[in-house]
C-alpha cells in the first residue's frame, strides 16, 4: 500500500464522474503525481484534439511558449474544479517533474477533495457554480471554451523539496 492509498479514495462527488474523496483528516500533502509531459508537437498535433486536453496541465517549455502540457499520472489527473470551496492548492516541481497537490484548509475524512483549474473560463458546466446559484450565492463562473488545467498561485509553496 502507498500513501496515496491510504489518503484518497475514489467517490462520486461534483461531476457525477470520477474524482476523490479524504479518507483521513487533514494530511498536509495529499497526493505527488509524477507528469508525462507533451513536447508542443505533440500537444499541436495530437492532445488537443483528444480527451487528454482536459487532463492536461499547462508545462513550463524550453522556448517559452506555453504549449508543452503535462499529465498527472497517479491521482493528480483526478481531481474536480471547485469555484466555491477549493481544498487542496497544487504546485509543479520542473525539476523532479511532479505535482504536489496540498490542503489548503482543515479537511474532514468524507469530503471531496478539489483544486482550482484557475482564472480561464471553463470548458464544462461548472456543477459546484451552479451549487452556488441554488443557495442565492451568484453564478459567475458557468463558462464554457476553456480547456487545459490552469496554474493557481501559491505562495510559500514553491520551494517545496518533493
Ligand atoms: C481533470 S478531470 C477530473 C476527473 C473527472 N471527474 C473524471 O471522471 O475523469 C476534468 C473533468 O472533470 C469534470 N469536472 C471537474 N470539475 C467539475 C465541476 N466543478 N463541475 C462539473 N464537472 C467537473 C469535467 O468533465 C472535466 O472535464
Amino acid at each position: 500500500m502507498s500513501n496515496n492509498d491510504a489518503v484518497l479514495e475514489g467517490g462520486q462527488p461534483l461531476s457525477r464522474t470520477a474524482g476523490l474523496v479524504l479518507v483521513m483528516n487533514t494530511p498536509k500533502v495529499v497526493e505527488v503525481s509524477p507528469v508525462l509531459i507533451f513536447p508542443e508537437d505533440e500537444v499541436e498535433k495530437h492532445v488537443q484534439h483528444t480527451v487528454l486536453q482536459h487532463y492536461t496541465y499547462y508545462w513550463p517549455s524550453e522556448s517559452g511558449r506555453s504549449m508543452t502540457q503535462a499529465l498527472a499520472l497517479g491521482l493528480g489527473s483526478m481531481f474536480n474544479h471547485s469555484t466555491r470551496d477549493q481544498n487542496v492548492g497544487w504546485i509543479r516541481n520542473t525539476e523532479t517533474e511532479v505535482i504536489v497537490y496540498t490542503t489548503l484548509r482543515d479537511i474532514k475524512a468524507g469530503e471531496e477533495l478539489c483544486i482550482s483549474y484557475g482564472s480561464a473560463r471553463l470548458w464544462f458546466p461548472d456543477a459546484d457554480a451552479q451549487a452556488n446559484t441554488s443557495e442565492g450565492l451568484g453564478d459567475d463562473n458557468d463558462d464554457t471554451g476553456g480547456s487545459t488545467l490552469a496554474e493557481l498561485d501559491l505562495s510559500g509553496l514553491s520551494k517545496m523539496d518533493i
